[in-house]
């Protein structure tokens, strides 16, 4: 039920293993910090990380009479998540979903979660594009959906998949945010003065080519791996990924008014 959320941004990304789910919790973490109530949509159904990512593996989820209940990662209730992680007991059990049982459970996850008032709703997808985009798609074409963000590595392979997604959104109408590029550069976690950071990586030079804004360059920093469910914003405010995830953030709250 997506009648209480304001806004719906679409997380996606031509490659796998870009940072995407990574991407996503931040995004959703940083809108808290800035006070925002949000939910956190994992529609990766071959590869659900976010139940990992914000450390609630094996956390039940039922159904009422309202539809799915989403998990509450605190007490405020300010981030609710709903994946279908939730449903695999055992992350080693290997469960294939194929064809129409695939679309109907990521249109249930769209329509049957009781997400209440939300500020926002960030929807992780899978790489590429697929049926999961495809239902995505046609069940946000009632709702306003103000739109997507690709994430990207500076890698020339990530970049023509990048064109793909962009073709897909036009495509299919759903306009486009922006664009980040992740793992760009390093930062090494052990100098304090690091200024090795933000290559101009190909993601920068293929937004502007694809007259597409560019929102931020995520640098590699191991740290942010490791962050499972705290706030980058929060836990490493000084560093460049924090900045960054700001900067993006406070551009998506600009486009999503
Ligand atoms: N900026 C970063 N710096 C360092 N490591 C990162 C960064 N972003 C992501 N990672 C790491 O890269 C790996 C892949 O990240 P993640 O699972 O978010 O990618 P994904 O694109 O969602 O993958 P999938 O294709 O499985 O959906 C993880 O180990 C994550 O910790």
């Amino acid at each position: 039920m997506l009648e209480g959320v304001k806004h719906i941004i679409l997380v996606l990304s031509g490659k796998g293993g870009v940072g995407k789910s990574t991407v996503s919790t931040q995004i959703a973490l940083t809108l808290v910090e800035k006070g925002c109530k949000v939910g956190l949509l994992d529609v990766d159904l071959c590869g659900p990380s976010i139940p990992y990512l914000l450390q609630l593996e094996g956390k039940d989820v039922h159904q009422s009479d309202e539809g799915w209940v989403p998990v509450y990662t605190d007490e405020k209730q300010n981030l609710a998540v709903m994946s279908i992680g939730f449903l695999l007991n055992n992350r080693n059990n290997a469960v294939v979903w194929r064809g129409p049982k695939k679309t109907s459970m990521v249109k249930q996850f769209l329509t049957d979660v009781s997400w209440g008032e939300l500020d926002y709703l960030i929807i992780d997808t899978p790489p590429g594009t697929s049926d999961e985009h495809i239902t995505v798609m046609e069940n946000l074409k009632n709702v306003k959906c103000d739109g997507a963000v690709i994430v990207t590595t500076p890698q020339l392979v990530s970049i023509e998949d990048v064109r793909k997604e962009i073709t897909f959104c036009k495509k299919t109408g759903i306009p486009i945010i922006g664009l980040i590029e992740n793992m760009s550069g390093f930062v090494c976690p052990s100098c304090t003065n690091c200024t090795n950071i933000f290559s101009k990586g190909g993601g920068e030079t293929l937004a502007t080519i694809s007259n597409i804004k560019h929102l931020g360059s995520i640098p590699i920093d191991p740290r942010v791996g490791q962050l499972l469910g705290r706030a980058c914003v929060n836990e490493l405010p000084d560093s460049p990924s924090a900045k960054v995830f700001n900067q993006i953030v406070d551009k998506v709250i600009q486009v999503a008014v």
